[in-house]
């Protein structure tokens, strides 16, 4: 009972936008495939979707060869980033299209339509507004609808397309915590393409990394973000400080001080080392990098730091909040990794 991904690639004239990608979904699974701009995950989408097929390579669903079903069997949910509504039609209208352009054979009765309708205006919280138009509505409630209008064809598989894209960050947020409770309860096997790294890791059982085309990781949120497997997914993944340390007897080495390497690193020798603001201690004095505050970037629940090293590079870290401490620009400071991660 799953979606299996194999050795599927794309290429377009000449350009391969997908290369060799392999994953499963199980059934049921929420799967963010996040990646940079140009990175495939909308051609990976597509192909699902039965829009485009691969160059090479196979999809199947529940050991149904995927790629030779007619994409209007496949009984795929869509929602795409700009709210693909009509216009002309109420939101009752819209969530039982997909149920009303079915062949008579097939169509369920005008009872069974409106029942489903009204399943899911409760679903997503719009009981009260089946007649509106898409005119309307808030960004949020017609994307609520556009889901709902996926959800009706009972699908066996949702692909959703940055469908909060457009949406600002709050709202966002609120619907991230929606669609979540939503695949909860219809359990549906969901891919969502995402280029929001917290997004991705808020809201999927597991990530698919992609870089131009090639799966770069896959894993929980937490093995992904506790353990990038390169620096690719590393840097993608939230702020990177760097700096050159050279390595030896499995230990970071610095002018000043040392630190434990958090993964797997190569041999002895030299290499970038990452880490992350908030896994940083930062002193008046004693080891560390010589820094100096260049800019307070924010004291919410933590306070964030811009500091500038003495050739001019730039780190960030994240202290907890502290009353006692305070600190200013062009305050002269130490900084050092907790930890850190080096790659090849
Ligand atoms: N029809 C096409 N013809 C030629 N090249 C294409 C076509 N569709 C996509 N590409 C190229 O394939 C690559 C992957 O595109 P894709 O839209 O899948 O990326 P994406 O990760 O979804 O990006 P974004 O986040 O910007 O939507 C890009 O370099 C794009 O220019």
């Amino acid at each position: 009972m799953s979606l299996i991904i194999n050795n599927v690639n794309k290429t377009f004239t000449n350009f391969p936008a997908l290369k060799d990608v392999t994953f499963e979904a199980k059934s049921g699974e929420f799967i963010a495939l996040l990646g940079p701009s140009g990175s495939g995950k909308t051609t990976l989408l597509r192909l699902l979707a039965g829009l485009d097929t691969p160059s090479s390579g196979g999809i199947t669903f529940e050991g149904e060869d995927y790629l030779r079903l007619n994409p209007r069997d496949r009984r795929i949910g869509m929602v795409f980033q700009s709210y693909a509504l009509f216009r002309h039609m109420t939101v009752a209208q819209n969530i039982a299209f997909g149920l009303n352009v079915r062949p008579a054979k097939e169509r369920p009765s005008k009872a069974e339509i409106k029942a489903t309708v009204e399943r899911l205006l409760k679903l997503i919280q719009m009981e009260d507004l089946g007649k509106r138009y898409p005119s309307q509505l808030s960004g949020g409630q017609r994307q609520r609808v556009a889901l709902a209008r996926a959800l009706a064809i009972n699908p066996r598989i949702l692909l959703l397309d940055e469908p909060f894209g457009a949406l600002d960050a709050l709202v966002r947020k609120d619907l991230r915590r929606w669609l979540k409770r939503i695949h909860h309860e219809t359990g549906v096997t969901t891919i969502f393409v995402t280029h929001d790294q917290e997004e991705a890791l808020d809201l999927a059982d597991r990530v698919v990394v992609l870089k131009a085309g090639r799966v770069e990781q896959i894993g929980t949120p937490l093995e992904i973000f506790d353990s990038p497997a390169s620096a690719f997914v590393f840097d993608f993944l939230g702020s990177a400080n760097k700096l050159p340390c050279h390595v030896q007897a499995g230990k970071a080495m610095f002018d000043s001080f040392e630190a434990p390497i958090a993964n797997t690193a190569g041999g002895d020798g030299d290499y970038i080392a990452r880490f992350r603001p908030f896994e940083t201690a930062l002193s008046p004095d004693g080891p560390g990098i010589p820094v100096t505050v260049s800019a307070i970037l924010a004291a919410g629940s933590a306070l964030r730091l811009e500091l500038r090293g003495a050739d001019g590079a730039l780190f960030e870290t994240e202290q907890p909040r502290n009353p006692a401490l305070t600190y200013a620009h062009g305050d002269r400071l130490r900084l050092r990794p907790q930890k850190v991660f080096i790659y090849q």
